[in-house]
């Protein structure tokens, strides 16, 4: 028997919980959501879905999948949750949910996890002064030095390319970090190994045999030669270089601004931006609520929604679902091709 998936419900303030309630309202689930039971009836009842849950540990046997039904496994909040009002209070309760997937996707029982958003700032002002986001919460939780932060558009992810606009997979080179940090960042040895993950996660995932990356420069026009920054010339290119040597495909250092348009992405396989804002802007321009999170290098499946907690949407029932079904539908396509 194939262990489930696990969804973590994420901050219970956020629209997490519903978008996990709206999806088993509308289908036979056969995932299972982590969160508080009690948080998820009331949430339902606000936003008039009917939906039954069925507690269960890990190890138990799903049932038959029926639509209007949500098997959870139950963790229990800290405090009262109103939703999109956020309670510090509730911040250990997140990170309770992500170690039990954690756990349970390494002890088999589990097949994969999904995260829904969580609220990376209440997570800090609970105490946990190091915490910075789900990705390097779970390198730090698996014990590995380096992983990979993907984003794609569902168009990416299936091989449906209607529009070259639209499919597009964005890794970075350095995740969530102040921009004033982000150049200091940019090194040779971690750039060198972001690049072996992204390019091997590709082939293993993706099923992209020889992958080509494009990656973009730090600086505008990729450093204008030097005399727009130094980063292109002293640390970009060497690790290119060094990595072309060895085989690899990769196109580069590009200026940012026009390696987004169709003629640059032509056969390009995924785009390594230097920053956040330098690639997630354009990614989620072309497919946001269609696009999923992949953190790539782990010993475990994750994937995750392409937006946050939401707050002001939160127990409206207005927050669509969709980037929840495309990471849920990648996960189960990556267990698969295990
Ligand atoms: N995977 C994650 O855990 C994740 C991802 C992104 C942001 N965050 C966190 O979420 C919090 C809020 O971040 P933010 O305000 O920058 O981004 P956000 O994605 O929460 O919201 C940005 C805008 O997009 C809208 N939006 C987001 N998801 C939507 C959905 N499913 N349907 C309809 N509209 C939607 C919101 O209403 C808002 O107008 C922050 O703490 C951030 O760190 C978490
Ligand atoms: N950078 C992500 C985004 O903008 O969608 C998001 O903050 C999620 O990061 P984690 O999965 O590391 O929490």
């Amino acid at each position: 028997m194939q262990a489930p998936l696990v969804i973590t419900t994420g901050e219970p303030a956020g629209i997490g919980p519903e978008l996990v309630l709206m999806l088993a309202a509308r289908q036979a689930v056969d995932w299972v959501a982590i969160g508080d039971p009690q948080m998820l009836r009331d949430r339902a009842r606000q936003i008039g879905l009917a939906v039954e849950l069925l507690e269960l540990s890990p190890g138990d046997p799903l049932p038959e999948p029926c639509s209007g039904r949500l098997p959870v496994w139950p963790v229990a909040l800290h405090a009262e949750c109103w939703p999109g009002r956020v309670n510090a209070a509730n911040g250990a309760y997140v990170l309770e949910l992500l170690d039990l997937a954690v756990a349970a996707c390494l002890d088999g029982h589990a097949s994969a996890m999904v995260t829904a958003p969580l609220h990376k700032g209440v997570i800090r002002e609970a105490g946990n002064d190091h915490f910075i986001g789900h990705t390097e919460y779970l390198r730090d939780a698996c014990g590995v030095d380096e992983v990979v932060m993907m984003l794609a558009t569902d168009s990416a992810l299936h091989g449906q390319v209607e529009n070259q606009r639209q499919a597009l997979r964005v890794a970075l080179a350095t995740t969530h970090l102040p921009l004033k940090d982000v150049a200091a960042a940019i090194e040779a040895c971690s750039l060198e190994r972001v690049l072996r993950i992204l390019a091997a996660d590709l082939q293993r995932w993706f099923a992209v045999t020889a992958p080509r990356i494009a990656v973009c420069g730090l600086n505008p026009h990729a450093g204008e030669d030097g005399h727009l920054g130094r980063e292109e010339i002293e640390i970009i290119t060497p690790v290119l270089e060094r990595l072309r040597s060895e085989g690899m495909e990769l196109e580069g250092p590009l200026p940012a601004d026009t390696l987004f348009t169709p003629r640059h992405l032509e056969g390009v396989d995924a785009v390594l931006a230097m920053y956040h804002d330098q690639g997630l802007p354009v990614l989620k321009y072309a497919g946001f609520g269609r696009a999923a999170n992949i953190t790539l290098g782990l010993p475990l499946i994750r994937t995750s929604v392409d937006h946050g907690t939401a707050l002001d949407l939160a127990g409206s029932g207005q927050a669509d679902p969709s980037s929840l079904g495309v990471a849920i539908a990648l996960a189960a396509d990556m267990v698969g091709s295990r």
